[in-house]
């Protein structure tokens, strides 16, 4: 239909009201006091709990906060009075045509579903709002015509559910050609009054996802959605006169949380996981909406969730809205309800632009002439359909005798029939079950590598804005991503994001610590691998001692429970109880360290006496590895889930395999042609339904992969922008050492591959600025953890998912199909790739994964170069000149003070700017200890800045 507008939209202001529920029983229980103030019609005050009111000297660092809002209701306002306040006035505006959406928000158990949905006794928001709907269309009947309809769904992991009819299965989110959110396939209802919208909301509720959790025992684990449209046009109109659409969104949102708080585990954590990823979607677009709002210009991701896209208009768009923020009194909440008064706080600078909905109703009206003719049709032809069977099954009083055996047999076929189209139905009904449960298992995985992705650069992003407030410097235009926390707050604390994401990676640490321990517990399990060779059983139980050694940057959280694993599985052999001793003094020893995510060997030293030998000391003993562990970042599926992966697949394998010999026996089963062709055609229905679903787990697949490369991106431009700001400030530093230009080459530098390093003696030293040398380790610390990377091989893991069918190959990645080969990082490392899951950085490091696949000697290192998967290139940039100055050749004398260069000194002339190839040459070739020196020397370093 086309809309046309009658009016010009107007700039509106979000409305954020906050509501502070009553301490509930639990929380006096436990003693906690009321730490949420309100005061007055508008203002918070939130004190902290943790502070002393005697200690004046930390006075200064109260956590104590103020926050205004449009509204603020607290513990004594009614359901009518939270309405009122909030919600209606936007109710004259949906009559008229006009978008609305009011949402709660807040933690698990602050209110939300209270606010919105109620009690019988004290109805909430959505009944309040409908009644006073439908009483305001009955006002003006006499000169209107109305239609109203309603959906309801619920976003639960990331995925679509219908709460009118939940068999429907998932849903997808289609924007159309207008940018308006649409929802193929969703239950529309025609409602005529509120009491019958409340019965379907109630009908939708009991099948909306509640669990209960530490904090909420009814908590909603999804975010519920409920739309209203309200069509409107004028009694008796012209042709010509316009239709008005108003669409009023309700949503209920599932409470944020913190992992730790809520010591929910498994499928609740899974589920948290999803909310919380959500909710920070929500929070980014808040964020940038209200900067936007502020005039600085932002980039508003509303594609980063479900929850996001579906509340675009809501948030951005063409609608008026009202935040509802909900927070618990209590002092033992103090951290979540400061989180979400920040988060609405920010949320008032949000402005939305709102114009009048019309549809044109001369097409309108044409258009449901087509429709109305098209059912007459339709109505015809199966009219006459009717009375051609009718006519065929009359019975033939003549021919009784031939009818009834002809009726036995078709009743046995017709019972035949149900009987294989029964099976047929469950067959397939159990293959798309695990069909649909693989794809959720496939999107989990993929869904965690873009979470690792996405926290990575939060993480990111806040270092470096931290570097920049330490140093009281604004950020450039460049970092326009910077976080305003400061401006609320006041202080440079840690953003709730950056939080929230530093738990997320903790939370998937301890995911991996487990899954890690699981598979040291698998291989320890390998008894041949803790004895030498050609041993006898005699030997083995002589004597035997095992010890725990680990490379420096062990994953140390994993040994206990290694170390648990030998143990158990030493027993049978006689340990001796010095050697266990041993054992747990060194798993003793590996607690506490940091979790690295990095590659490590599990050695036992086995000492053995030698039968002949016993009793003169002659003790052989050797070092054999025991499991080689990996704990990486981004893959976090545990190994539960491999495991339920594989017996999903297998299943599915069956299920196919007894479905297609259904299929073939079908031409032998005592039924009609007819319906043997009924059958057929269901399976294939079946076949292309299953298909449907292989196309929505690819389309799914593309959709994170398409997420993932916008995180490897911005996090790719956010290293460059801080080089590019390294090498300006070096750069300026170079130049005012270089004036007055008479003191040239009196220094020595000290080159660390391409940065200028600083030692430089003579004319008093060089000083570097604070801010620089910050800058500069957080850029070098970046490289060294290898973050970078990690997302580079996150992405093409993912890519690989989908183009590249990666084999495992001698100490390196050997990848086959598209995007094959050794890729190259922007730091010239290359980054190998075995296993589908486990991928080596050159160092060593694993980046991903599962245990390393066997050595293959057949295969040779990788060798061709190719590009990353996405087409970057990551050549070094072409030389820029930068000053004539140096035109003329100056004396350089490249020292390599390493034994293996034999202290070689290598001379050569330099000019301005130096030969890029030369450099080039330079930068493969010196070492971290070798310098450059001579006239020449600064002309050479500044050429590397360049680079
Ligand atoms: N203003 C209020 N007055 C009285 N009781 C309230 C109020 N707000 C909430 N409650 C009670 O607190 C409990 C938790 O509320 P509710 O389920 O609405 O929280 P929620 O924010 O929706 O939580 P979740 O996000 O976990 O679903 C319920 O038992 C509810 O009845």
């Amino acid at each position: 239909m086309r809309e046309i507008a009658t009016a010009e939209p107007k700039d509106q202001q979000l409305m954020v009201a906050l509501r502070i529920r009553p301490l509930n029983d639990a929380e006096v229980e436990e003693g906690a006091t009321t730490i949420a103030h309100k005061v007055g019609d508008q203002m918070v005050v939130l004190m902290d709990p943790g502070e002393d009111p005697e200690d004046t000297q930390r006075a200064h660092r109260s956590r104590e906060k103020t926050f205004i809002f449009d509204t603020v209701l607290d513990q004594h306002a009614s359901q009518e009075d939270v309405y009122c306040a909030t919600t209606q006035r936007l109710v004259e505006g949906v009559i008229s045509g006009y978008n609305a959406t009011v949402f709660a928000y807040g933690p698990s158990g602050a209110g939300k579903t209270y606010t919105m949905l109620g009690m019988d006794a004290e109805p909430g928001i959505y009944l309040q709002t409908l009644t006073d709907l439908f009483q305001a269309i009955e006002e003006t009947r006499d000169n209107m015509d109305y239609s109203v309809s309603m959906s309801y769904l619920e976003i639960y992991n990331e995925v679509i559910r219908d709460l009118l009819n939940p068999s429907s299965g998932f849903l997808d989110l289609r924007e159309d050609s207008r940018g308006s959110i649409q929802i193929p396939g969703i239950t529309e209802v025609s409602t005529s009054n509120a009491q019958e919208i409340m019965q379907l909301l109630t009908r939708g509720n009991r099948e909306r996802t509640q669990e209960p959790t530490a904090t909420n025992q009814t908590s909603s684990r999804s975010h519920a959605v409920l739309q209203v449209t309200v069509r409107q046009w004028g009694r008796g109109t012209e042709l010509a006169e316009a239709v008005r659409v108003g669409r009023l969104f309700m949503v209920d949102l599932a409470g944020s949380e913190r992992a730790s708080q809520t010591q929910n585990q498994g499928k609740r954590m899974k589920e948290g996981a999803h909310i919380n990823r959500s909710l920070l979607a929500l929070g980014n677009c808040i964020n940038a909406l209200s900067e936007k709002g502020g005039g600085r210009a932002q980039y508003v991701n509303f594609r980063d969730s479900k929850l996001t896209r579906l509340l675009k208009d809501a948030l951005g768009g063409n609608s008026r809205t009202v935040m509802i923020a909900h927070i618990s009194p209590a002092s033992t909440h103090f951290e979540e309800s400061r989180t979400t008064l920040l988060y609405a706080y920010r949320a008032k600078n949000i402005k939305t632009r709102v114009k009048r909905n019309l549809l044109n109703v001369s097409y309108h009206i044409a258009q449901y002439t087509d429709v109305i003719s098209d059912l007459r049709r339709e109505i015809e032809h199966l009219k006459s359909k009717l009375e051609k069977q009718e006519k065929r099954s009359e019975p033939d009083t003549q021919d009784v005798q031939a009818v009834i055996p002809a009726h036995d047999t078709e009743e046995e076929s017709r019972q035949q029939m149900n009987k294989i189209r029964a099976q047929l139905i469950g067959a397939f009904k159990e293959q798309l079950e695990m069909r649909r449960s693989l794809v959720e298992l496939e999107n989990t995985n993929i869904e965690l590598h873009v979470d690792t992705s996405r926290h990575l650069l939060t993480i990111a992003d806040w270092e470096r804005e931290k570097t920049h407030q330490a140093h009281g410097e604004r950020p450039g235009p460049e970092g326009g991503e910077e976080l305003q926390e400061a401006d609320v707050e006041g202080e440079c604390a840690e953003p709730p994001e950056v939080a929230l994401a530093r738990e997320e990676i903790s939370t998937l640490l301890a995911e991996q610590r487990k899954t890690a321990a699981l598979k040291v517990g698998r291989q320890a399990a390998a008894p041949h691998n803790y004895f030498m060779d050609g041993e006898t059983e005699a030997q083995r139980a002589s004597s035997l001692s095992v010890t725990l050694a680990e490379n420096d940057r062990l994953a140390l959280g994993a040994v206990p429970a290694a170390a648990e694993c030998l143990q158990t599985h030493l027993q049978p052999s006689k340990l001796q109880s010095k050697g266990k001793r041993l054992a747990q003094r060194s798993v003793a020893a590996g607690r506490g360290h940091p979790f690295e995510g990095r590659r490590v060997l599990l050695c036992g030293i086995v000492s053995a006496v030698p039968a002949g030998m016993k009793g003169h000391g002659a003790v052989a003993s050797m070092h054999v590895p025991v499991g080689h562990l990996h704990v990486p970042v981004g893959a976090r599926l545990p190994t539960r889930l491999v495991s339920r992966q594989a017996g999903l697949e297998q299943r599915l394998a069956n299920a196919k395999k007894k479905a297609s010999q259904m299929e073939k026996l079908l031409p032998r089963q005592a039924i009609s042609e007819g319906q043997r062709e009924v059958l057929q055609l269901l399976c294939r229905a079946h076949e292309l339904e299953v298909e449907n679903t292989e196309l929505q787990a690819r389309s799914l697949c593309c959709k994170n992969l398409l997420r993932q490369k916008d995180f490897v991106i911005q996090r790719c431009r956010q290293h460059r922008l801080l080089g590019e700001q390294l090498v300006r400030e070096q750069r300026q530093l170079i130049q005012d050492m270089l004036h007055p230009p008479s003191s040239p080459g009196t220094g020595t530098y000290v080159l660390s591959r391409r940065l200028l390093l600083l030692d430089f003696h003579g004319n008093g030293g060089l000083v570097v600025p604070d801010a620089l040398e910050k800058r500069y380790r957080l850029y070098s610390q970046e490289r060294g953890e290898g973050t970078l990377n990690r997302l580079l091989l996150l992405h093409s893991l993912m890519a690989g998912a989908l183009h590249i069918n990666v084999t495992p190959a001698r100490g390196g990645v050997r990848c086959q199909g598209r995007g094959a080969g050794t890729y190259h990082t922007p730091q010239r490392s290359r980054l190998k790739a075995t296993s589908g899951h486990w991928l080596q950085g050159e160092d060593g490091s694993v980046l991903n994964g599962s245990p390393p696949p066997p050595e293959d000697s057949s295969r040779d290192q990788a060798d061709g170069r190719k590009d990353l998967p996405w087409g970057a290139q990551f050549e070094l940039p072409p030389m820029l000149l930068e000053t004539d100055r140096y035109r003329a050749p100056l004396p350089v004398t490249l020292v390599f003070p390493e034994s293996g260069t034999g202290g070689q000194q290598m001379d050569f002339q330099a000019t301005a700017p130096c030969d890029p190839e030369l450099l080039r040459v330079l930068i493969c070739a010196v070492g971290p200890g070798a310098s450059v020196q001579g006239a020449g020397a600064v002309s050479v370093c500044l050429g590397l800045m360049l680079l």
